[in-house]
């Protein structure tokens, strides 16, 4: 499990440390230097010889490149820091000016301009020019720096480091304003942040390290990531003595006769991850029966439904099993996915074990009959803030698919699991998420209902097993939903011996 904390939780946890005298930057550097070397011998073989170029910026950011430079120049790499702004860092620039390292500036555009050959020919940039304490977009020369490297082509470019973040990005919530270097490794200090774990910043971070120094950090992290070895925690293993009631019942109601797959996608999603049965109601009984024979079709006791999928809005009779289908959860305190086609069936407020699954338009969508005006490209520039948005209006744990899906709850609990293959965005994989959460919830039913968070973390934990069975179904290549669902007991019996 990975924790990030925001910008405010580090510099308090800093504090009491730097108070101490403890050199915090000292540190930083030389984990920066030890990393930066390693790409560098990954790359070239060696160290010593190899090109290093620093942008500076004017705030300790600045520093720690600086003092990470210094050290790279005492390992004979040829160093060379551009310093974007007027104030600098004065202990690092001693500090590399004292191991020979070279100094230029670039204070205005044309300055910076004139070095974009000499950056080009770096092995490794090191982007230094904001940390946590930058505010926006790159603004001034150190803008016109990071726009002529973002548009090298990728075999030309220099690799790029990062120093604590890519530069330029929101540090605690992931958004990103103009152009922002793409790195290939960022070296992040004291803890993760949440840019480098949230869309659409996390993508410019490439490898993350983190680097401890120490600090102590308490209370809720602000977002965090689940690992492969968190899954087993979560998931409803049968125990010697389990029947399938206890497993979990799950309700169905998805699929139409226009979109009869998307019922059958869910069902298979929910039986590869070990629902104890499922109860289909829908028009497409005949192909859900026909792929699965071991679904019951029609009415009975469950303990978690899903509902929505591949349901039109014009479909009114199967709008309508998904609506009494709801009231009946919500009147019995049983956990529901509700996604697509029934988002619009919500009550104004429903409790966390409701989560909805919508991806970026859908979500629009729903703050839209809200009140708010929202866009589908505004979800895709600040997903966690709408999808935050959502959880404040209804009251439901949101979890919003996308490259990275992020999942909101109760308490501040939020996640954001980037596990798929960009192959996974294909159609009916969302059904099948929907059929995995499911069975996660149907097997966890009762826990679910009474922690507030838990339906956070299983639907977390639903993205990351629906993001590795994608992996599993055809190793770098595409994947159709049902190689996807196929491939789902062999990821999570993957993810229980892990
Ligand atoms: N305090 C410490 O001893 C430690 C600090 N650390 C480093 O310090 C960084 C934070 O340093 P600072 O608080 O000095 O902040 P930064 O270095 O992140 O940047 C702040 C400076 O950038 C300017 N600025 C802000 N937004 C800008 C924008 N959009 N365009 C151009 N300039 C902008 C500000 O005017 C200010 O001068 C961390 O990210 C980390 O790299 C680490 O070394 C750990 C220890
Ligand atoms: N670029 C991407 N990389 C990895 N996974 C993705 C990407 N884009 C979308 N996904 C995943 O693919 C699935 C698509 O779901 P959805 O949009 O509901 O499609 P459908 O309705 O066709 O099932 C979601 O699980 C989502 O997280
Ligand atoms: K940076």
């Amino acid at each position: 499990m990975l924790h990030s904390w925001d910008a405010a939780a580090v510099r308090a946890a800093e504090q009491p440390l730097l108070a101490a005298g403890v050199p915090l930057m000292g540190r930083a550097a030389f984990a920066l230097a030890t990393h930066v070397a390693r790409v560098l011998r990954d790359a070239r073989g060696r160290v010593g010889g190899s090109r290093v170029a620093l942008l500076v910026g004017s705030g300790n950011n600045g520093g720690d490149t600086l003092h990470a430079g210094a050290l790279l120049a005492r390992r004979g790499v040829q160093v060379t820091a551009v310093l974007t702004a007027a104030r600098t860092h004065a202990g690092g620039l001693e500090a590399l000016r004292a191991a020979h390292g070279r100094v230029v500036t670039a204070l205005d555009d044309a300055a910076a301009e004139a070095l974009a050959g000499d950056l080009a020919r770096a092995d490794v940039v090191l982007d230094g020019l904001l940390g946590i304490g930058g505010r926006g977009g790159v603004r001034g020369p150190g803008a016109r720096l990071v726009a002529q490297l973002a548009a090298l082509d990728a075999g030309a470019r220099p690799l790029v480091v990062a120093v604590d973040v890519p530069s330029g990005v929101g540090v605690d919530d992931g958004t990103r304003t103009g152009d922002v270097l793409d790195a290939d490794l960022t070296v992040t200090f004291g803890a993760c942040k949440p840019a480098l774990l949230l869309p659409p910043a996390a993508a410019a971070a490439g490898r993350v390290e983190v680097v401890d120094l120490g600090l102590h950090l308490t209370g809720r992290p602000a977002v965090v990531r689940l690992a492969a070895a968190d899954v087993a925690g979560l998931w409803p293993v049968p125990g010697r003595d389990a029947h399938k009631y206890v497993r979990g019942v799950l309700g169905v109601v998805a699929g139409s006769a226009r979109y009869p797959g998307a019922a059958v996608l869910q069902v298979s999603g929910a039986i590869g991850a070990g629902v104890g049965m499922v109860r289909y109601q829908g028009a497409a009984g005949p192909q859900v029966l026909a792929a699965h024979p071991e679904v019951v079709v029609g009415e009975g006791r469950v303990q978690a439904w899903v509902l929505g999928s591949g349901v039109a809005p014009d479909d009114d009779e199967q709008r309508a099993r998904a609506r009494d289908a709801l009231e009946h959860a919500l009147a019995h305190g049983e956990p529901a996915v509700v996604d697509a086609g029934a988002l619009d069936l919500l009550p104004d407020r429903v409790p966390p074990h409701v989560v909805l699954t919508p991806h970026a338009g859908e979500l629009a969508a729903l703050l839209r009959d809200r009140g708010a005006d929202v866009t589908r490209a505004d979800v895709e520039a600040a997903p966690w803030a709408h999808a935050r948005r959502a959880h404040e209006l209804t009251g439901a744990t949101v979890l919003l698919k996308g490259g990275t899906t992020v999942v909101v709850g109760p308490h501040g609990a939020s996640y954001a699991q980037a596990d798929g293959p960009p192959w996974l965005a294909t159609a009916g994989a969302g059904d099948v998420l929907g059929g995995v959460l499911g069975a996660l919830l149907a097997g966890r039913a009762s826990q679910a209902a009474a922690e507030p968070t838990l339906p956070a973390a299983l639907a977390a934990a639903a993205a990351l097993v629906h993001g590795r069975a994608a992996h599993h179904a055809n190793p770098g290549g595409p994947v159709s939903a049902g190689g996807v669902a196929a491939a789902l007991p062999g990821a999570v019996a993957g993810l229980l011996r892990a």
